[in-house]
């Protein structure tokens, strides 16, 4: 009987318990196309309802701008003018579009803490910029590196054998020789007005180089410092440049505005003068290194190493020493002729600092280190000089690696997010009359008021993993060389004229005109200063 059935009906019947069949095969298959329309509906319906009661968070507002270019006819000539205007029109978090990448501009120390210290990790990249890839060989420095390991590496390096107290104070001596060679030369010009801003810049690369590998381009060899500079100086702008190429990744193979061939050249020439350096030390030329190791040879020797961990790559080698260089040079150098400028249109502050300064150093010695620690006011000097000139007033542009949620805004993945530091510095909310140059509003809060980028209304050297690694350095130098100039000169601005306090961006800010000023000497106790 069951073989009748099974061969009537086929196996595709299903039966009921008592073996009579209840649905065809096609029934069944209908039956479950519809069930799973309808599953697929109603999560469509339920999905639709989730987003509709939780809807997703807008980006941040900014101002409007064209189609494709997006703002990129607004950004020029002044974009910290403009950025601090649109904040100031928007609010502390504002979005900008340049062809098709975002950029995030953030104005509030609150908005500032949640990406740099509760989102840090996820904001610690960094959007490399084409001129910046031929630059850095594809981002093998640190400044340009992608957040991870390979940067823990070399951040750990840095700070361990160049920051370290150990060896900023076992090329102490190197300072100290570099300085007092400024000095002679200013003094060899008494009475005559001196291109203070280039003295300074030519001192704050000699004590650089000095110290990373005992060089020093004096007399004769300062137009190879200069050249440095104006080299270093023309590659950066191509670096901030608004590029079609970055805008449009696609188009990137035209370099249609001869960007990326510019930089080439720049970039030739700087690595051409490490190439120099490296050869000659490879030649055993250079300091005497029978009792220790300057930064470059213990470079070399990493290159030398097979352990991965440590080792580097030549490549590495000049991107480090590229940006060691120019990133300790411009920015003391900068800082360093703010402060001058300062206190010269402030000539009661000035007067502070000549006090204090002959009161622990007096006028029969010379500027030495473990004199600083001592130099509270001239300290607050520098912080308040930091303030409101800071040499990186946007820091460096970090990018996101993720879409997160910040101040109630959604940032996109791959977004540039710029820390607008000069315009919370100079913020009245925070700081009292914040355009006067008032050092004394730091010196109750020293210790508070510091560089660890622990306080988001002053940050000059950044927060979180990406802070500078030079800030030790950086401030030796800074305090050194100023407290010098002051101990060892009295300064006369030329026809009376106070100092112009023009700034301009490329990546850095610095001063539009250089510091033009008269060294006068102090009486003739003040011997060792010539
Ligand atoms: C007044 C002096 C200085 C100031 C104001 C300054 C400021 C800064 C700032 C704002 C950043 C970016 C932080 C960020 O991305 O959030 C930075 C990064 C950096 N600085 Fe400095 N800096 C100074 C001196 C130095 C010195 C002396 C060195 C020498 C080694 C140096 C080397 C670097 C390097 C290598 C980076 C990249 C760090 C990274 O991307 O992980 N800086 N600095």
């Amino acid at each position: 009987m069951s073989n009748f059935y099974d061969k009537v009906t086929g196996k595709g019947w299903l039966r009921r318990h008592d073996g009579v069949a209840a649905f065809t095969v096609t029934e069944v298959a209908a039956t479950l196309t519809v069930a799973t329309l309808v599953i697929i509906f109603f999560s469509w319906l339920v999905k639709k309802l989730i987003i509709k009661t939780k809807p997703s968070l807008p980006l941040p507002p900014g101002p409007i701008g064209w189609p494709i270019l997006g703002h990129l006819l607004f950004i020029k000539p002044d974009f910290l003018q403009y950025v601090t205007k649109q904040s100031q029109i928007h609010g502390p978090i504002i979005k900008l579009q340049l062809g098709r990448k975002v950029y995030i501009i953030i104005s509030s120390p609150s908005i500032a803490k949640q990406i740099l210290k509760d989102h840090d990790a996820i904001f610690a990249n960094r959007d490399i910029p084409v001129a910046a890839i031929k630059g850095t060989f594809g981002g093998l420095d640190i400044v340009w590196r992608s957040n991870g390991p390979e940067l823990h590496k070399l951040r750990k390096l840095v700070v361990s054998e160049i920051m370290s107290n150990k060896s900023l104070d076992a090329c102490y001596e190197f300072r100290r020789r570099e300085i007092q060679y400024m000095v002679k030369n200013i003094h060899g010009k008494i009475g005559s007005p001196i291109n203070l801003s280039e003295q300074i810049f030519l001192t704050a690369f000699n004590v650089t180089i000095n110290m990373l590998w005992g060089g020093s381009l004096n007399g004769e060899e300062s137009n190879l410092g200069l050249e440095f500079r104006d080299q270093f100086k023309e590659f950066v702008k191509l670096m901030v440049e608004p590029n079609i190429s970055d805008m449009f990744p696609m188009l990137r193979p035209f370099d249609l505005q001869g960007i990326e061939s510019k930089a080439k050249k720049h970039i030739s020439w700087l690595y051409g003068f490490f190439e120099l350096v490296i050869e000659q030390r490879k030649l055993g030329e250079g300091p005497n290194m029978a009792d220790s190791k300057d930064f470059l040879q213990q470079l070399l020797e990493l290159n030398q190493t097979g352990d991965v961990k440590t080792s580097l790559s030549m490549k590495e080698i000049n991107a480090m020493l590229l940006n060691i260089v120019t990133g300790a040079t411009d920015t003391t150098f900068t800082t360093i002729e703010w402060a001058m400028t300062e206190l010269l249109r402030h000539p009661n502050k000035l007067q502070r600092v000549v006090e204090e300064l002959d009161a622990i150093i007096g006028d029969q010695n010379i500027v030495e280190e473990f004199h600083l620690p001592r130099l509270l006011y001239l300290e607050a000097v520098v912080k308040e000089t930091l303030r409101i000139h800071p040499p990186a007033p946007l820091l460096m542009p970090h990018m996101s690696s993720e879409t997160t949620i910040i101040a109630g805004y959604t940032i996109p993945k791959n977004s540039n997010i710029y820390f607008n530091v000069w315009a919370i510095q100079r913020d009245a909310e925070f700081w009292e009359d914040p355009l006067q140059f008032e050092p004394e509003r730091f010196l109750n809060v020293i210790e508070k008021r510091n560089y660890k980028g622990n306080s988001f209304d002053f940050f000059p050297f950044g927060s979180g993993r990406r802070i500078c690694v030079g800030i030790s350095m950086a401030e030796k130098i800074i305090m050194l060389m100023l407290a010098t100039l002051l101990h060892c000169f009295e300064w006369e601005l030329p026809n009376g004229r106070k100092p112009d306090v023009k700034e301009k961006l490329h990546l850095l800010l610095s001063k539009v005109e250089p510091l033009v000023v008269v060294p006068i000497s102090r009486s003739s106790k003040w011997r060792h200063c010539g």
